[in-house]
């Protein structure tokens, strides 16, 4: 039985007071013995959400996957290990558009992570062209068999993928529950192909996009979601409160 996980995605949102409040206003309400409840914070306010954090749990939103080095601006695993958190937002579309991660590189990362002990959460998704065209299937097979190439099924297994079409993140135009049921199915049957049942049948898959309190229940009544990434819903306490009591 896998357990349902449930992560906002602040992005590039909150300084540390503002993370302050938010822990203190939503971290009582994510004590369950049934789900897993969290958010992914941008660096500068980690440890902020770490000391705030008994029920939730805490990522980043990114890391290199070179422990040191003369990488300006970037931040090694060790370093996120050192802060604490226990999960790692990679692959984002937005990182894969704006700042160039590719699947090469997201593996890279996911195989850094998993050594750390820190649980990658590994986002994947076709653009809208993509989907017009018909090769959301296609995309995500591809993606994934880039992504996750070389690790050991147990190490997938204990992986979160994230199935985020771009071309509903933060368009408040969210898949259908069919389209995004279908799409973690293929994400799921995709990790069957590369790494056998076991890894298929344990690996936890999200869905994102637009993901908002009215329609996170129809999502995760479905048998391949076990739960969701969610970027502008994560962002108010009332909110992301309301999703957690839901989901309960
Ligand atoms: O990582 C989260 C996604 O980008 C979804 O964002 P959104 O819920 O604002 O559409």
């Amino acid at each position: 039985m896998r357990k349902p996980i449930i992560v906002g995605n602040w992005k590039m949102n909150k300084t540390m007071k503002e993370t302050k409040e938010f822990m203190e206003a939503v971290d009582a309400a994510a004590a369950s013995e049934n789900a897993t409840y969290g958010i992914g914070a941008p660096y500068t306010a980690l440890s902020t959400a770490v000391a705030g954090a008994k029920n939730l749990i805490v990522a980043a939103e990114n890391c290199h996957f070179e422990d040191t080095g003369a990488f300006t601006g970037e931040v090694s695993v060790p370093m996120l290990q050192e802060i604490g958190v226990t999960h790692c937002i990679i692959g984002h579309s937005e990182r894969r558009t704006m700042f160039g991660d590719t699947d090469e590189t997201v593996n890279k990362k996911a195989k850094r992570l998993i050594e750390a002990g820190i649980t990658p959460i590994l986002c994947i998704g076709e653009t809208e062209a993509q989907y017009d065209a018909g090769d959301s299937e296609k995309v995500i097979r591809d993606q994934l068999t880039g992504s996750l190439a070389d690790m050991c099924p147990k190490c997938v297994g204990n992986m979160v993928i994230a199935y985020e079409p771009i071309w509903a993140i933060g368009t408040g135009k969210s898949a259908s529950v069919e389209i995004a049921e279908n799409c973690c199915r293929i994400v799921r049957d995709q990790v069957r192909v590369m790494y056998g049942d076991d890894a298929a049948e344990n690996v936890r898959v999200q869905y994102g996009g637009s993901v908002k309190p009215n329609n996170i229940q129809e999502y995760m009544a479905q048998p391949d979601i076990d739960g969701a990434l969610i970027g502008g819903a994560s962002l108010k306490a009332d909110s992301f409160i309301e999703i957690i009591e839901k989901t309960k």
